[in-house]
């Protein structure tokens, strides 16, 4: 095995240790949040064990992936139609700001969905492997901004003028990427982001953004793990109150 490869299977290791810790934080009765990406499909995976198991819960899925997922292994699920808020919602990140839990997220473009179910939920859990961990978002990830395909050209010179470098998300084969919603993103480099929830505030304020991939103020704990293994945090002051 290469040495590239052995550091690639550790660190789906690291996801699959924090992930399968919050999952064990799911109750009976609960609704249940479930993220989108590498680290959450290990998140689906247990809670598919924990139901057969008898765990009692519904699950909101973030994506039309993850959906398709926690069908797949039997995880019964629900929606806002038939529920207003979510107990408990799980989901990795792309970056995890150090001391606030404010993230950059969607580079696997669901940030809609995710923020969504995030937004409508009494606690949101963030899960990752430790590499995710930053001093100040930004400086080394794109913050990936959903926008409507009308328009987009005007809708990123906005963004430009905030201070970004704009690029429309392609496929490999270099049609534009389209999100579950049907949208366009673009994805935008800030730089080293000094005040995250002004720039959140200031994206979505652009007609033509339907939103961002910065989530300030909504993540109250942290589940991460590396080589000093698995670390949870709870900061105080985030998330919403219902
Ligand atoms: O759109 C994708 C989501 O925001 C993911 O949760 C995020 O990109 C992290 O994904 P992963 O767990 O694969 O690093």
């Amino acid at each position: 095995m290469s040495s590239a490869t052995a550091a690639a299977d550790q660190v789906r290791e690291y996801k699959r240790q924090a992930a399968e810790f919050a999952a064990d934080m799911v109750q009976d009765g609960m609704i249940v949040g479930l993220g989108t990406g590498s680290t959450a499909v290990f998140l689906v995976e247990a809670l598919g064990r924990r139901h057969r198991e008898g765990l009692r819960f519904l699950g909101i899925p973030t994506s039309i992936a993850t959906e398709k997922l926690a069908r797949s292994l039997g995880v019964p699920l629900t929606s806002f139609a038939e529920h207003e808020s979510v107990d408990l919602a799980i989901d990795g990140a792309d970056e995890i700001e150090r001391g606030t839990l404010n993230l950059i997220k969607g580079l696997g473009g669901a940030l809609l969905r995710e923020k969504i179910v995030a937004a409508a939920s009494k606690k949101f859990v963030v899960v990752a492997d430790d590499s995710k961990l930053v001093d100040h978002l930004g400086a080394d990830c794109l913050v990936p901004v959903e926008v409507t395909p009308f328009g987009w050209e005007s809708t990123a010179r906005h963004l430009g003028r905030l201070g970004a470098r704009v690029s429309p998300r392609r496929s490999p084969t270099g049609q534009f990427f389209v999100s579950d919603g049907g949208n366009l993103i673009l994805d935008c480099n800030f730089g080293t982001i000094a005040k995250p929830a002004d720039t959140e505030d200031a994206i979505r304020r652009i007609v033509g953004v339907v939103d961002s991939g910065l989530f300030t103020g909504i993540a109250s704990e942290a589940v991460t793990c590396g080589p000093e293994g698995l670390i949870h945090v709870t900061v105080t002051g985030a998330g919403n109150v219902f």
